[in-house]
């Protein structure tokens, strides 16, 4: 067993429980670079973005130095969601946030920083998201000018060709979070390379004219595509109705809540051509109920999706597809466990109430569903940098 995963299981956890939960105890591995790394280089970022006061730095430095070398405390008693997260997790309180599960470690983490910053204190930082001006300069950018203009020679192209493109923007959307950039070497990554895994026509022949559920990831540049397939499929009625599932507070730096939907659907329609035609229909989609837009709490939980609770897991059974974005999103929905690679991916989503779908560019030590050739040529190219370098990238479908 690789030093940093454990076997026992979280009593929450629901899912198959063979293989182990990933932790971040082992120094250099992946897990253990966000705490002892990325996650000091993102509290830099955050104060240098905001003219924070005292009491905000103070708890920023105390945030820094828990998380890097002292003891998970349970959130004040005047958060109004202490219990939830007692629920979620009491029992890592008091341990190493390097020696508790990676994902709940990640997640709590990031509801400290929020606290730090005041976010859910009444007072005049109450509801300013940290990352917010991160997320607004990725659409401010050359590329993304580039990217909506290239919608006008795609609109010229057969409807079929039009799909497949926009289902891989959306894919590769996935490549940069903001979190992957503090942590990438300059330039990283570059390379479209070819999928470890691709369902993708299994994928299509899922979208039948009914309910769609799209879990976003990020905002910014992974959303703005999200949002053109989701235009795409309601135009062409290849789904009735989607569901756009966000997150209901700044979460993993760079994901997408209502005020980015918001920005980037304005983003849209303030461009030219294609690109405002989308925004706007997309914006009367939402008007008339095609589109809805969810945030449930559990989209923030620590946990994996095999623990949702009643009324999400309905909403996915009644779907033709759910997809889930992104590399968090796969490790809550697989579990975040140290599978075989070669573990068919139908085996730790068995749990899903529906069809359900990964698109994914790979970020974590994380994977299921490669042939064991696919696997061997990753390791003998790259050793295992192949999991987490953002170079890769997936669509597995469970029907
Ligand atoms: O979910 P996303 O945006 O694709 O990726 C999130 C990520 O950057 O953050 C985690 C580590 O901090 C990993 O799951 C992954 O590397």
């Amino acid at each position: 067993m690789p030093e940093h995963a454990e076997t026992p299981d979280s009593p929450h956890s629901a899912a198959p429980v063979d293989a182990p939960v990933i932790l971040s105890n082992a120094v250099g591995s992946f897990p253990w670079s966000v705490f002892a790394e990325r996650h000091p280089a993102l509290i830099r970022k955050v104060r240098d973005a905001f003219p924070y006061g005292p009491e905000q730095h103070r708890a920023l430095d105390a945030l820094l130095k828990s998380s890097t070398e002292g003891v998970i405390e349970p959130l004040g008693a005047q958060a109004a969601d202490r219990e939830q997260w007692d629920a979620w997790g009491q029992e890592h309180f008091g341990r190493s946030w390097f020696d508790v599960p990676f994902l709940w470690a990640e997640s709590y983490w990031y509801r400290q920083l929020l606290e730090a910053v005041e976010y859910f204190v009444p007072g005049p930082w109450k509801g300013i998201d940290p990352f917010r001006p991160f997320k607004l300069a990725e659409l401010d950018t050359p590329e993304a000018d580039e990217e909506l203009a290239a919608l006008d020679e795609l609109a010229k192209r057969p409807v079929e060709d039009q799909e497949q493109a926009l289902l891989h923007g959306s894919l590769w959307g996935n490549r940069a979070d903001l979190g992957f950039r503090l942590a990438a070497k300059e330039g990283e990554p570059t390379v479209d390379s070819p999928l470890v895994a691709n369902d993708g026509e299994s994928l299509r022949a899922l979208f039948a004219g009914g309910t769609l559920c799209l879990v976003a990831d990020n905002a910014g540049r992974e959303l703005i595509p999200d949002l053109l397939l989701i235009d795409h499929l309601l135009l062409h009625h290849r789904v009735g109705r989607a569901a756009l599932h966000i997150k209901p507070y700044p979460y993993y730096v760079s994901d997408a809540t209502t005020a980015d939907v918001l920005d980037a659907l304005r983003r849209l329609a303030a461009a030219k051509g294609a690109a405002a035609d989308s925004g706007h229909r997309l914006w009367s989609a939402l008007t008339d109920g095609r589109l809805v837009v969810r945030a449930h709490p559990f989209s923030c939980a620590p946990l994996p999706y095999a623990d949702m609770p009643d009324d999400l897991r309905q909403e996915f059974a009644e779907a033709d597809v759910t997809i889930m974005k992104g590399d968090l999103n796969y490790r809550r929905l697989i579990g975040d466990r140290l599978w075989p690679a070669t573990t068919p991916f139908a085996v730790p989503t068995a749990y899903f109430p529906g069809p359900v779908a990964a698109l994914r560019t790979l970020k974590s030590d994380v994977i299921v569903g490669l042939d064991a050739r696919t696997e061997s040529a990753l390791v003998a190219a790259e050793d295992q940098r192949w999991r987490t370098s953002g170079t890769h990238a997936l669509i597995q479908v469970r029907s």
